[in-house]
């Protein structure tokens, strides 16, 4: 096993994060690092991308002329994140620069493998409001700038530090880390790296959400699959890591340390013989751990429920912590099942309050008509908590996962969604029933039956008072819906965001609808899509054509120009979509898609569910209906 230092690299006058504040913890800190080779990166990002011959990555070069740089506010081992201000808007933004590693002349392989990586897990995962959103990727000669959603509140790891939380506190920052993996795990994504120094609050504000940056050692991992390279930071891993033979559940154990340091200020193993237990203040100078004592803690060691505070916690706190750090990971929890545990349920407001339901909810569709957003100025404590557990996805009401939905379809990719967009055309005038009451909201918001509701109105939706969202959340919500970039929210791409895709897929149109997208793009009928088509298709906007901006979306207006044979390719906006495409369609990485890869890559994973996204609904007291807030017209 190959060890690297995870300490280098640090910008002169940054304040230093965990790992220099003590020379025991850098020592505990050194990670396994080789992960990102063609197997661990994922053979997906490997994909048809050759990447030792890449010259650049593609990315856009106008950094400078939309942001101005700032000063530096973090640092890792991969790059240095600056502060920097959209000069449009005022916005501030994260922006992390990573230096290109070049060798002779070109990026070198397994650089570009961890940036396209990287870019490619925010651009799904980001769109969940549990990760940093990123902006984009920009490129220079000599660095690349990912532009992400600044996190003003400092990480998890620096509250950690101040003490143990209270537990209705702790579990709720135990179920956003979960929502996080679970979310993962659907999409068949290993995180190997859950640890309080890779989750960013995004304000100082007590209550602020949790978002996760870094997934530099994520990985490709599908449930029942076995990785072996020893990858994570020592502290966290778990123990079948050490072992080299490991899956999924090496997160939950993860969060289980995690939970375990939340509730009592310190790591949770002791091991007689050499007299380890780990806390926080161990941790920052007191006593010197190596790798090798820590990993036979990890191994062997007793779990610590006895000593204080475990005497002023509540059985239950004890026994969900006791179940993420189990040592055999067949008989871990899930982090679904881990979610559902009483003592996370105890706390979720969601689980037994009462939905919104006194003001003008604009996405009903029905009663309320108009779709005039109002403020309910109630003031009142939102829940970021997702639908309650056990609640299933499917039937959920519209008005009360309006935020679940466009997170969970933000997550799908572009290229997905797009494609999507079009499934949703043909299935528009087949499938009347399925799409009524969402119809019906889209009418709402656009009563004289334009087509297209205007952002404003969607933002006036999102601002109504209902939800728990930031100015900078709304704004990627927005850009969710919008799937063609054309500033406004049509018809289609309101279907398409919010429809139950699940389902759909386990409906008797699904394989044909999907069958009618795959034969726009394969337009000389090989049964292949490669790259080319794919751009040629989405750069000619024929699979815009597909829905139109009208409310009728019919099979003639999809198929009216289907290539876009005479399609101007130059000024294209999806330039980067169909690479990350391929990396994630092309199983086989004979560099095109098949038919049957194609309808996997439109599925949606039986896994991802709606209640591991945070609903941000507020909970309103005292609701007089005690109804699901659907007035009338929701799903
Ligand atoms: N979106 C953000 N908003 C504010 N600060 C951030 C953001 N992203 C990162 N940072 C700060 O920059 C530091 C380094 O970021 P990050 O961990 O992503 O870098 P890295 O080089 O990939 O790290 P690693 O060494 O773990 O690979 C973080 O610890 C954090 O303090």
């Amino acid at each position: 096993m190959q060890l690297v230092a995870n300490q280098a690299h640090r910008a002169p006058g940054l304040t230093p994060r965990r790992a220099d504040t003590s020379p025991r913890l850098q020592a505990a800190e050194i990670t396994c690092r080789q992960a990102v080779t063609p197997q661990a990166a994922g053979a997906k990002a490997v994909g048809a991308i050759a990447a030792s011959a890449l010259k650049s990555f593609g990315f856009a070069h106008d950094f400078d002329q939309k942001y101005t740089l700032g000063r530096a506010i973090g640092a890792g081992t991969f790059g240095t994140v600056h502060l920097a201000t959209d000069k449009a808007t005022g916005q501030e933004v994260a922006v992390k620069v990573i230096t290109k590693r070049v060798m002779g002349g070109y990026l070198e392989g397994n650089f570009v493998r961890r940036v396209q990586h990287e870019v490619d897990i925010y651009n799904h995962l980001g769109r969940s409001l549990n990760v940093a959103y990123l902006y984009g990727a920009w490129e220079t000669p000599v660095h690349v700038q990912l532009v992400m959603e600044l996190c003003t509140g400092g990480e998890l790891w620096t509250r950690v530090q101040r003490g143990k939380y209270d537990e209705a506190a702790a579990a709720a920052l135990c179920r956003e880390i979960l929502c996080t993996v679970a979310q993962c795990h659907a999409k068949g994504i290993v995180l190997r790296d859950v640890k309080p120094e890779n989750f960013l609050f995004l304000t100082a504000d007590a209550d602020a959400p949790l978002k996760m940056i870094d997934f530099g050692l994520a990985t490709y991992c599908k449930p029942g699959q076995l990785l072996s390279d020893r990858a994570g930071s020592p502290l966290y891993v778990a123990p079948e890591v050490l072992k080299q033979s490991y899956g999924q559940p090496c997160d939950v154990w993860s969060a289980g340390v995690v939970a375990y340091q939340l509730l009592t200020g310190r790591f949770p193993f002791e091991d007689e013989d050499c007299g380890l237990l780990l806390s926080s203040l161990d941790v920052l100078g007191k006593k010197h751990f190596t790798n090798k004592e820590i990993f036979f803690a990890i191994l062997y060691g007793d779990l610590d429920f006895r000593r204080p505070p475990w005497d002023e916690i509540s059985e239950l706190a004890r026994d969900f912590v006791a179940h993420l750090l189990e040592r055999d990971p067949a008989k871990r929890p899930s982090a679904e099942q881990a979610l559902k545990h009483p003592w996370l349920r105890q706390f979720d407001a969601s689980a037994s309050g009462t939905s919104a339901t006194s003001s003008t909810a604009s996405v009903d569709g029905g009663s309320n008509g108009g779709g005039a957003a109002t403020t309910d100025g109630n003031g009142s404590a939102a829940s970021r908590s997702g639908g309650g557990g056990g609640v299933s996805g499917s039937g959920r009401p519209l008005s009360d996962s309006l935020v679940q939905r466009l997170q969970r379809f933000g997550t799908y990719g572009r290229l997905k969604q797009l494609a999507l967009r079009a499934v949703v055309s043909f299935m528009a005038t087949a499938e009347t029933e399925r799409i009524a009451s969402l119809a019906a909201a889209f009418r709402s918001l656009d009563p004289a039956g334009r087509g297209v509701v205007p952002y404003d109105s969607v933002v006036a939706l999102l601002n109504n008072g209902e939800w728990d969202l930031s100015r900078t959340e709304v704004s990627q919500l927005l850009a969710t819906f919008d799937i063609d970039l054309e500033g406004n929210v049509d018809y289609n791409e309101w279907l398409a965001a919010l429809i139950d895709w699940r389902e759909v897929q386990e409906s008797a149109g699904w394989q044909k609808y999907v069958n009618q997208v795959f034969d726009m793009f394969d337009q000389g009928h090989t049964g292949r899509l490669t790259p080319e088509n794919i751009q040629r298709v989405l750069c000619g906007g024929g699979l815009l054509g597909a829905a139109g901006s009208g409310s009728s979306g019919s099979e003639a207006d999809v198929l009216a120009d289907p290539g876009g044979a005479d399609a101007e390719l130059d000024e294209c906006p999806f330039d980067d979509v169909v690479p990350a495409a391929m990396r994630e369609a092309d199983e086989d990485h004979d560099g095109s898609i098949s038919r049957e890869e194609f309808v996997r890559f439109l599925s949606t994973a039986p896994g991802d569910k709606l209640e591991f996204y945070e609903s941000r609904r507020k909970r309103l007291g005292g609701s007089s209906s005690g109804s699901d807030g659907n007035g009338g017209g929701g799903l």
